[in-house]
């Protein structure tokens, strides 16, 4: 038996740091979603453990794979794959998603129950929303998971430079760590609704991740600049930006001037998942 599983981007919309714990990792606020582009995981049965990571992301891959590491946590083995699509130490969890996907194609696989969020935090704060893998409100270090009201149909365009930023670095050059919360979230009808509260927040990280790789500052700048983006913002600890869009004519269109104007920036369009059935 084999088992594909999806491992979507993941994107902070808005993330706040509001403190810091005794063990130095960080209180989040952050208003996650995922979006239709992502890496693949494949697990076949097998009395052994084992990776092949194939795509055009793979071969920047280096040490433990977290794909294994879920495979250990949860003490299983089998014949892993990893398509890596997603840039890698990029702000949208590319690692955390596919440990994720490990774990739901290896209980899948097996017949166990998913592990629930405390058990998987060790794998990366990551790791829990990316399991649930549906929008929430993230709280704590990542663990604190809040259901949020259905979204409006939207639309993203993810741009990262090739810069690899290194998120316990970007934690280290915050200025502060105590900053106000997330307001309390609304029901969206719009997207562009979702934009105008969006940028009454924040992503703190925005600033330090700026001022160890500048290049996140022009993506954020050429992402504004097209027609119909209602907002621009980095993801995570960078640098991958995302442009948020009403419609998919607009964000494909945005895409295709992106990638003529720096072909060499990875530039991905894809819906906000899971895609909102059109208004009837
Ligand atoms: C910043 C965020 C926001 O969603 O996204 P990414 O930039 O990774 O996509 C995450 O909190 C990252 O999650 P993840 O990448 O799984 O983090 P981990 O592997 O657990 O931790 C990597 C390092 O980030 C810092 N860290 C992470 C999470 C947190 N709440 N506080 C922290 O201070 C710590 O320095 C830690 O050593
Ligand atoms: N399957 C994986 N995909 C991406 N990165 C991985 C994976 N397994 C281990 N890593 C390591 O985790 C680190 C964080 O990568 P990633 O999760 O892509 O970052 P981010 O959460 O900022 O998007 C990288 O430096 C990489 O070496």
């Amino acid at each position: 038996m084999t088992l594909r599983v999806f491992a979507p981007a993941k994107i902070n919309l808005a993330l706040h740091v509001t403190g810091q714990r005794g063990d130095g990792y960080h209180l989040l606020d952050s208003l996650v979603v995922f979006a239709g582009v992502g890496d693949w995981v494949t697990a076949e049965a097998s009395d052994q453990l084992s990776l092949r990571v194939t795509g055009p992301f793979g071969a920047g891959l280096s040490g433990d794979n977290l794909v294994l590491r879920a495979a250990r946590c949860l003490g299983v083995t089998a014949a892993l794959e990893l398509d890596k699509q997603l840039p890698v130490a990029s702000g949208i969890g590319g690692g955390s998603a596919d440990a994720a996907a490990a774990l739901r194609a290896l209980c899948g696989l097996t017949g166990r129950a998913l592990p629930d969020a405390a058990a998987v935090l060790a794998l990366g704060a990551d790791v829990p929303v990316c399991l649930a893998g549906v929008p929430l409100r993230m709280q704590g270090v990542g663990e604190v998971l809040t259901p949020l009201p259905a979204l409006p149909a939207c639309y993203l365009v993810l741009v990262n430079p090739g810069v690899a930023v290194a998120t316990p670095a970007v934690f280290k050059a915050l200025a502060r760590r105590d900053n106000p919360a997330m307001e309390s979230i609304p029901q969206w009808a719009t997207a562009s609704d979702l934009a105008t509260w969006l940028h009454a927040q924040r992503n703190d990280l925005e600033a330090p991740a700026m001022a160890l790789a500048p290049v996140i500052a022009e993506v954020k700048a050429a992402l504004e600049a097209r027609p119909g983006c209602l907002l621009a913002r980095m993801s995570g600890s960078g640098a991958t930006c995302f442009g948020l869009f009403a419609s998919e004519e607009l964000a494909k269109a945005a895409a295709g001037v992106l990638r003529d104007e720096a072909p060499a920036w990875w530039v991905a369009a894809a819906p906000v998942l899971p895609p909102t059935p059109p208004r009837t």
